[in-house]
């Protein structure tokens, strides 16, 4: 294998209309060769309106139909607006041909089926860049990742790069010179069931399929220049960190910051390989590298948010003494299931133990205690609670960073407050909270400091406020309003 190769990965949001198209197709000219590895996610928010087509094909067929007629003229639009006439015609034969068999599908779907339908939207961008790309005098060839990456179904669905790598040699053989533009977010099973790898899960493909070719660096462009000191779209002065420490990134994605899916950062410690994000829509603004060397800063770098999480609240039998041996033989279990919490309180004195979800692990995390053999009277959900969170390597050493999270939490109403195991983050469990101003407070308080010394004024104008990728979600919520 060639160790020239590169990766880059492009999200969503790089791919959610035409013009972002344009703007993936001009990076790949400037930034790779004959040979190197596109991995795509599915256009805008095409993944989530999958989602709901399913969910409503059990509900109402009518609110399912117009979904994917609207899906379908979101896609077609895209491929008329990007090929020429003559390129166009196969695209669209087959895209009317996979919307023709969505259509004909009937609740309730079996788990593979349903997998296989949220999977359509990588198929259509893959295909459609590949078409755009070869349009543009640049090969390139678009490939189904279930052709040869292989994973085992489960909570977390994990690659197996044993028995994927050599399938993956025999395609990289089959196309030496021409660019391939995989599909992310999907693999394979053993009974060659599709298998996704988990919401964003398109990043943790990149990095796996980036191990699997030998690739020297993986890029994930998206539409932010890499991780800054908050979600740029709520912190309009957030600033841009140029390197975060692969232990401090490991954080940001446990705690289910989108800009990096968890698991990501897992090929890339098993390897030498370089892990860059930056902007599609502005390339040159600047990047973040995820850094191997252990940061020598010590306090907050990022705060990240989450505005729906649910904690599962178990309570114990009162006769039991060795309570936080329990508790610490159940982390360990649910971290060997995958199925670590976001954060955790424990009440020794009322017998009680918390654990914080997100609602796409929620019910997995539920069942799996459910079905542990624990002392437990009750296991039971509470839903309507927000996270945010302080990460940075020594923030629970920097007094002052401390007590500056407090300070704005205190008049909010907080659940509890943890610092994480591996004392990367500082997590508040907040009861019915719009996250976003406390997001900006805590960021002003902790970050004042870099503010005076003027970083380089961000490109967030107001038209970027809002995601394209946010587009087609407008478009479709409004006509199902
Ligand atoms: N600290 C942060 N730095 C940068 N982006 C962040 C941060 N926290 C949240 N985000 C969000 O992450 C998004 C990028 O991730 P994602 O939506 O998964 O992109 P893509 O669709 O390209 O994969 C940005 O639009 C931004 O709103
Ligand atoms: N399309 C999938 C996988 C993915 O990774 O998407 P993105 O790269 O846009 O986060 C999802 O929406 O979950």
């Amino acid at each position: 294998m060639t160790i020239s190769r590169q990766l880059h990965k492009f999200g969503g949001n790089s791919l959610a209309t035409p013009e972002c198209y344009q703007h993936v197709v001009q990076i790949i000219k400037e930034h790779s060769n004959n040979g190197d590895i596109i991995v795509v996610s599915a256009s805008g928010k095409t993944t989530d309106f999958l989602i709901k087509f399913v969910s409503y094909l059990r509900k109402d067929k009518c609110v399912a139909d117009e979904i994917l007629q609207e899906l379908y003229k979101f896609h077609t639009k895209l491929v008329k607006k990007l090929l020429k006439e003559e390129r166009r015609f196969q695209v669209l034969v087959q895209l009317g041909s996979e919307f023709n068999t969505l259509r004909e599908l009937v609740a309730p779907l079996n788990a593979e089926i349903e997998a296989r339908v949220l999977g359509y939207g990588e198929i259509w961008s893959a295909r459609l860049l590949a078409a755009v790309l070869c349009q543009e005098n640049l090969p390139a060839i678009n490939q189904d990742s279930r052709d040869f990456l292989r994973a085992n179904l489960g909570i977390q669905p994990e690659i197996d790069l044993n028995s994927s790598y050599p399938l993956v040699k025999k395609m990289l053989v089959k196309h030496p010179h021409r660019r391939l533009v995989i599909t992310g977010f999907m693999a394979r099973d053993k009974q060659r069931n599709t298998v996704l790898l988990g919401r964003n899960g398109s990043d943790y493909s990149a990095t796996a399929i980036g191990i699997l070719t030998g690739v020297y660096q993986v890029t994930i462009w998206s539409d932010v220049a890499g991780v800054y000191s908050a979600d740029p779209y709520i912190v309009n002065d957030a600033h841009l960190l140029p390197c975060l420490g692969l232990d401090e990134a490991d954080e940001l994605a446990r705690l289910a910051t989108p800009v990096l899916h968890s698991r990501t950062l897992q090929p890339v410690a098993q390897s030498k390989m370089h892990l860059h994000l930056r902007s599609s829509y502005q390339p040159k603004l600047g990047s973040t590298r995820i850094e191997r060397t252990l940061s020598s800063h010590s306090g907050a770098k990022v705060i990240t948010s989450l505005d729906e999480v649910l904690l599962i609240q178990l309570t114990f039998n009162h006769q039991k003494h060795n309570l936080q041996d329990t508790i610490s033989s159940l982390l360990q279990n649910l971290k060997s299931a995958q199925l670590e919490p976001l954060t955790y309180e424990t009440k020794i004195e009322l017998y009680t133990f918390r654990l914080a979800y997100t609602t796409e692990k929620v019910n997995a995390a539920l069942s799996y205690l459910q079905n542990l053999a624990i002392d437990t009277t009750t296991v039971k959900i509470q839903e309507g609670y927000s996270l945010i969170a302080a990460v940075g390597s020594g923030i629970v050493k920097n007094l002052n960073h401390c007590h500056d999270f407090y300070q704005q939490l205190k008049a909010h109403p907080i659940e509890f407050i943890s610092e994480s195991q591996s004392a990367l983050s500082l997590v508040a469990i907040l009861r019915n909270t719009s996250v976003s101003p406390l997001v900006i407070a805590i960021h002003n308080q902790l970050f004042q400091i870099k503010k005076q010394a003027s970083v380089p004024p961000l490109p967030f104008t107001k038209t970027l406020s809002t995601p394209p990728a946010q587009c087609l979600y407008d478009s479709i919520e409004c006509k199902l309003s």
